[in-house]
């Protein structure tokens, strides 16, 4: 197998995937590269990609991955292995079955219409530029404590101790992920530097917060079983949680925390990086943010997207599409061997630890034309498919694939789908380019290294013309259309949502929204 010799100070204070993309240029689409006493084999081949995750999926763990997440996930989803994972995924996966994810459509546009008039109607107002990862990230921290365990953080208009403590926490997960050594196992780190012990006392108050919210959402599941007898899907509490509480599974409630905790954090930060990369990537094209926005004008108007609208939304969703291929979350996959596994003439022992990288099959010059453009159109006709990795034969990979494929899939897709139409429709965004270049920095996904800083301003909707006259401009707008549906309901502004949040367990007063995480 070819070797790449690695000299670690390439790597060390840029994104891990940018050297692993020039490697792959000159050795291609499997090579090993070693640091010391480490060595990783870097697989960008969709056919080597697709044997790991679906053909040979049960010769790999998460290795790395498991050891990294361990002291945040314990044996959630997503670090475990073996048989929990698979009573975990039969588990869990029901809870976000489309029907139900349908259900939360309505809370994904309450919530980022409460992150319109809590935050960026303010900064419309003042003028002043406003770092969108920022507001993403809190938007997709609201949605997701909504979803997951029908808690309010409210993190777009306030801050408490439990909303730093999820973010302390997530920057440690991200942090370990890109460390050259495991220090945190190092017998009493936690005593002795100061981030650690940080940690430590975020991991209590978090968990604390969880253990809460399991014990109010057993003794509201018992409420029920005395008055509703087997029925379990709950107008009252409609999160996960509640599903999981009441499907009736005997599970303890650690293994719960962990399921609650995975969940938290693989479904917000990813969210969150995929609009802002879409956000980033519009306002280099113009052109595609007005399709967008003809799209939004025609079909919604000012009202909340339904679920009936997800379908129509076609420009919309295609331009994440393209933003996801462009900056995938996260960047690369990690897999250890389990067994001896070959790829064509080369064999991978087992014990290896292998990086997929996605970064490196999205922006092969192998597989795409002008892979490193924006091209929202390269997957044909807006009313085909939306592509994955089966239409794709595993050359794109925003959700993964095989066994463990991302099972927030659809609940992402239309949350980000919702948002952006919603936002896209209110607002324009420009760069503020007074804060220096937006950059790449990576943890678990691709962070900007600057904020990504954006004016933003109400669009002047008295100059959008008419239904009628739309429909012909939409055709020359170098965006086909497939189809302009004309709105079923009547146009209303949503309401924001009641200002709520703080763990009810640490309540604590509001403070205003301060600056990055
Ligand atoms: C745009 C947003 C999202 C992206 C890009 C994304 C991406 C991914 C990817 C690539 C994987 C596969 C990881 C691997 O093979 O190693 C994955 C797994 C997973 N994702 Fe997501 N995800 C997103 C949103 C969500 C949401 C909203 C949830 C939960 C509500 C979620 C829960 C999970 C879980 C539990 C797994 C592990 C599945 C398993 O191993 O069985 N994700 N995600």
């Amino acid at each position: 197998m070819p070797e790449a010799r690695g000299d670690i100070r390439e790597i060390v204070g840029q994104p891990v995937f940018v050297p692993l993309y020039k490697l792959f240029l000159v050795y291609g689409k499997i090579f090993r590269l070693s640091f010391g006493p480490k060595s990783f084999v870097i697989i960008s081949d969709p056919a080597y990609a697709k044997q790991i995750l679906l053909t040979n999926a049960d010769k790999y763990s998460k290795g790395l991955l498991s050891e990294i997440l361990d002291f945040v996930m314990g044996t959630g989803l997503i670090p475990a292995d073996g048989e929990i994972w698979k009573a975990r995924r039969r588990a869990v996966v029901p809870a976000l079955h489309r029907k139900y994810v349908m259900s939360m459509v309505d809370m994904f546009g309450d919530c980022a219409a409460h992150g319109a008039s809590a935050t960026l109607d303010k900064y419309a107002a003042s003028g002043a530029s406003l770092d969108m990862e920022n507001f993403f990230s809190r938007l997709g921290l609201d949605i997701i404590g909504k979803a997951v365990f029908n808690y309010d953080f409210d993190s777009l208009a306030h801050d408490d101790p439990v909303i730093q403590a999820v973010y302390t926490l997530l920057r440690e997960a991200e942090h370990r992920s890109t460390a050259p050594i495991a220090y945190w196992n190092i017998p009493g780190i936690e005593f002795v530097v100061p981030r650690q012990k940080r940690c430590q006392e975020a991991l209590a108050l978090v968990n604390e917060c969880l253990d809460g919210l399991i014990d109010k959402c057993k003794k509201l599941v018992e409420e029920e079983d005395a008055e509703f007898g087997e029925e379990f899907l709950s107008e009252r509490d409609p999160s996960i949680l509640h599903f999981l509480v009441a499907s009736g599974d005997e599970i303890s409630s650690k293994q719960l925390r962990d399921d609650l905790m995975t969940m938290l954090i693989a479904g917000h930060e990813t969210t969150a990086a995929v609009l802002t990369w879409t956000l980033y990537l519009l306002a280099q094209h113009p052109e595609a943010a007005a399709a967008i926005r003809k799209e939004v004008d025609e079909l919604l108007e000012d009202r909340k997207p339904g679920v009936e609208d997800l379908k129509a939304l076609k420009m919309t969703t295609r331009v994440i599409n393209e933003a996801m291929r462009l900056y995938p979350q996260p960047p690369v996959l990690i897999r250890r061997a389990l067994q001896d596994d070959h790829f064509d003439q080369f064999t991978v022992p087992a014990g290896s630890d292998l990086f997929i990288s996605v970064w490196n099959l999205h922006r092969s010059p192998k597989l795409w034309d002008e892979p490193d453009k924006f091209k929202p159109e390269r997957f044909g006709p807006l009313d085909g498919p939306i592509p994955n990795e089966v239409t794709e034969n595993f050359a794109y990979l925003p959700f993964g694939g095989g066994r463990r494929k991302c099972i927030g899939d659809q609940f992402a897709l239309f949350e980000a789908v919702v948002a952006l139409a919603m936002l896209m429709r209110r607002y324009e965004f420009n760069l503020d380019e007074s804060k220096g270049t937006v950059g790449m920095t990576t943890g678990a996904t691709i962070h900007t290294t600057n904020g990504l800083n954006m004016f933003v301003r109400r669009r002047d909707l008295s100059a959008v013309p008419p239904p009628s006259t739309r429909v012909a401009a939409a055709a020359s707008a170098g965006y086909a259309f497939a189809s302009v549906v004309t709105p079923a309901a009547p146009s209303v502004v949503p309401p924001p949502t009641p200002a709520g949040g703080g763990c009810p367990f640490h309540a604590t007063p509001g403070t205003p929204v301060p600056g990055r995480p």
